[in-house]
């Protein structure tokens, strides 16, 4: 029936006020007021329809991400949408496009200068005049990985050779595996690239730099002289992914102005003198932490998104108990469920919090670039790197749960939980593989716990490391599940976890003769100390969060509990570690566990109304499982019915395949 809310009785039972929690998420009263505007604007608004996307055949369906994009880019200044708005927009649109850079950062610039804005604050810092390209092109990508190499950055292999009698580079690709390869964006649209390629004057290699390079006539969009360009294939998932045209790229001796090399770290003089700027090389890298911390904020989104799908669904669906014909158990009251479940909603929660303070510590170091101050910058590249790492894999993972949460029904495209999955996991890959990504992190802790006899002081997401002495020998001593519920007690074991694993490792690195071989030799169990260290950085930061003044009738309490589950969480899951590391005893990790249910069995109450708190509206959540209403078996009936299999009784097909064979067992049958 419409109109009825089967899940009022779950709403009922909240312990907390929603609508202040909603505040809480969207990081302040301005921010929920902009997006729940924007995610109803894109709801009600059949241009951004997404029913048949998972059915569109790739040419099709590509088609239809051009016609949604130009139209949200007619809405944007129609409406005269200010850059906060775009980005809400381009978010509730929900789907991958070769445009979304735009909504990410500005309504003018382009795509590329998003990528090179720190090259070019250098570019500008170094040279007379600004650089003309942002207002100069129409749509840019980041063409940076080949065939042949992603992670690899220094292994890139195409050429900018300097041709000082003409004044310009000569972009080459040599080899096949030098084909830039992934691109989004780049496949079938961009008209302009930044290319990552190999420096070379007077025949000498200076190593990797960027370069902008228009790839398509502005006035028929054909690929340039010496160019080819194509789309690399359709990928992962229906629907999902294949709104974007990756491409592939070859240069075939393409000139292009000496001006067009971006001189951030780095400059060429007319005559073909190779200058280095006193300014650190790891700057030509800085444009990747930037989209690091940006997926490290979209995680939340897209964890909370499922976790929203499974919870509505866990307590609409009901199976087994059913006593003198009384209703049946709701799947969410099993406790296996909720120790599944519960993770990822405090999860959801406590990314949010981290990728808000990323985006400060981000902030940060932006200003401090433009005042030359670099030293803030390893930290950052780590804590970018590492949390994208921490973040993505959770995400990912937590996405594939909640399906299996979801039973069958999951598995069906309309629980919207198989395209998010497929258009989620490239996020553990792209922007740098999450593993590499963790090994980065290993090489800063290794460096810092070599540093700690010196003078130099660890600071921020590394003070820890200060009172090493301390957390080497501390031992938790108290008993009572309730302990755990104090921050203190919790910081410190995820302390004293981290600073010893790190230990560990540095230690049994010095066991060998060349450092690089014992790195190389111990990598899996640097990962493990690595993410052990991210790991702390959340759950600090979820304390952190808990310490500031949060108003609503219940709302810090429901964020203690979630904070709580989060850590006592990944205690229970981690157990090996905690243990091997001496900080407790197998009987307080069993009091911890007692804990941890307890505050499953607190949370559940308030399950529903603490994913009703992220406002998602029902187009963006995209799935008949997640229903604001909970109406889901008529709605899952009615949508089975448009699938075009249904279109006729008989399918296509049945005279030449299914008609002969009937026949020939009912010939077969006969002659029995
Ligand atoms: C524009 C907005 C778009 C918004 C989009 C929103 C969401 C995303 C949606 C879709 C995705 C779309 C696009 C995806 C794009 C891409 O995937 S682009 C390609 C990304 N590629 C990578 O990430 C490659 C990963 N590899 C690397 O980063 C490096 O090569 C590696 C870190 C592995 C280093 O290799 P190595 O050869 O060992 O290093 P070097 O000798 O070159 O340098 C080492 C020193 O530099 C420090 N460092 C490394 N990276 C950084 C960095 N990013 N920032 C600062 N510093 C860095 C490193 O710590 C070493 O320092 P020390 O020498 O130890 O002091
Ligand atoms: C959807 C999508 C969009 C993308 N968009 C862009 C884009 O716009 N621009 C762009 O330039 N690129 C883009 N990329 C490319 C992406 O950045 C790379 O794929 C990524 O950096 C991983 O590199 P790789 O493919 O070389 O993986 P590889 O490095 O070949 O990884 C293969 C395996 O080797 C392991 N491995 C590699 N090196 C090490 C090591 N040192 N130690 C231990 N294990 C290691 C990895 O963990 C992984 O398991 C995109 C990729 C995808 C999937």
């Amino acid at each position: 029936m419409e109109g009825v809310d089967y899940l009022a009785d779950e709403r009922k039972k909240a312990q907390f006020d929603v609508d202040e929690m909603k505040i809480v998420w969207a990081g302040s009263r301005h921010a929920f007021e902009v997006s729940d505007r924007i995610s109803k604007l894109v709801a009600n608004d059949p241009g951004f329809s997404k029913e048949e996307r998972t059915m569109l055949p790739r040419k099709e369906l590509f088609k239809n991400t051009l016609r949604k994009a130009a139209y949200a880019w007619k809405l944007i200044i129609d409406l005269h949408l200010s850059e906060e708005e775009a980005e809400k927009l381009r978010c509730f649109i929900d789907e991958p496009a070769f445009i979304d850079a735009h909504w990410v950062l500005t309504s003018c610039l382009t795509l590329i200068f998003a990528y090179a804005k720190l090259l070019l604050w250098a570019q500008r810092n170094n040279r007379k005049g600004g650089c003309p390209w942002p207002t100069r092109c129409k749509f840019g990508c980041y063409a940076q990985t080949e065939l042949g190499h992603g992670s690899n950055v220094r292994g890139l292999e195409t050429t900018a050779t300097f041709d000082p009698q003409t004044d310009e580079f000569v972009i080459h690709s040599p080899t096949l595996t030098s084909s830039k390869w992934w691109p989004g964006g780049l496949g079938k649209v961009s008209t302009h690239a930044v290319v990552y390629a190999r420096l070379i004057t007077d025949g000498k290699d200076h190593g990797i730099n960027a370069f902008i390079i228009q790839l398509r006539s502005l006035e028929d969009h054909k690929p340039l002289p010496g160019i080819t360009i194509g789309d690399i294939g359709t990928k992962f998932g229906n629907g999902a992914y294949n709104t974007v045209d990756n491409g592939v790229l070859r240069f075939d001796h393409v000139r292009i102005p000496r001006d067009q090399m971006l001189m951030s770290v780095s400059q060429v003089t007319k005559v073909g003198k190779y200058v280095q700027f006193d300014v650190p090389r790891q700057l030509l890298y800085v444009p990747m932490v930037d989209v690091r911390q940006t997926i490290v904020a979209d995680a939340s989104t897209a964890l909370s998104r499922a976790v929203c799908i499974a919870t509505r669904y866990s307590a609409v669906r009901r199976q087994f108990g059913s006593q003198n014909g009384g209703q049946e158990i709701q799947v969410i009251d099993y406790k296996t469920q909720q120790s599944r479940l519960f993770p990822l909603l405090a999860s959801a929660y406590a990314f949010r919090f981290v990728g808000e303070w990323l985006k400060r510590l981000y902030t940060d170091v932006t200003q401090r670039l433009q005042a030359k101050d670099f030293s803030t910058v390893p930290e950052v590249h780590a804590c970018t790197a590492g949390l994208k790492s921490l973040t993505t894999t959770a995400t990912a993972d937590g996405i594939e749960e909640c399906r299996k949460l979801c039973g069958g029904h999951g598995y069906l495209c309309s629980s919207g939980l198989p395209e998010l999955f497929a258009i989620y996991v490239p996020a553990c890959t792209y922007e740098g593989d999450n593993i590499v990504l963790l090994l980065q992190v290993a090489r800063y802790l290794m460096k810092t716990v070599s540093q700690l006899g010196s003078r130099k002081k660890p600071v921020g997401t590394i003070a820890y490391m200060g009172k090493l002495e301390h957390l080497m020998q501390c031992r938790f001593d108290v008993e009572q599940a309730k302990d755990w519920l104090k921050p203190s007690v919790i910081l410190e074991a995820f302390e004293a976890r981290a600073a010893r694993m790190s230990v560990a490792c540095a230690q049994n690195i010095s066991k060998f003769d060349n450092p690089e071989e014992g790195f190389a030799e111990l990598a899996a169990d640097l990962v493990e100390a690595a993410l052990a260290h991210c790991q702390l950085i959340v759950v600090s930061k979820f304390i952190e969060k808990l310490q500031q003044d949060i108003p609503g009738k219940g709302v810090k309490q429901q964020l203690e509990v979630l904070c709580g589950i989060y850590a006592l969480f990944l205690l229970h899951k981690h157990q090996g570690d905690f243990l091997g590391t001496g900080y407790i005893t197998s009987k307080q990790a069993s009091v911890a566990n007692e804990q941890l249910r307890a505050l499953y069995s607190q949370l559940r109450p308030n399950a529903i109304s603490l994913v009703d708190a992220f406002n998602y509206t029902d187009h963006f959540l995209g799935s008949i499982l997640g229903r604001y209403d909970g109406n889901v078996y008529p709605k899952l009936y009615e949508a089975a019915w448009k699938d075009p299999l249904n279109e006729s009784d008989v399918p296509d097909g049945f005279h030449e395949y299914i008609r002969p064979l009937l026949k020939q067992q009912l010939l077969q049958t006969a002659r029995l």
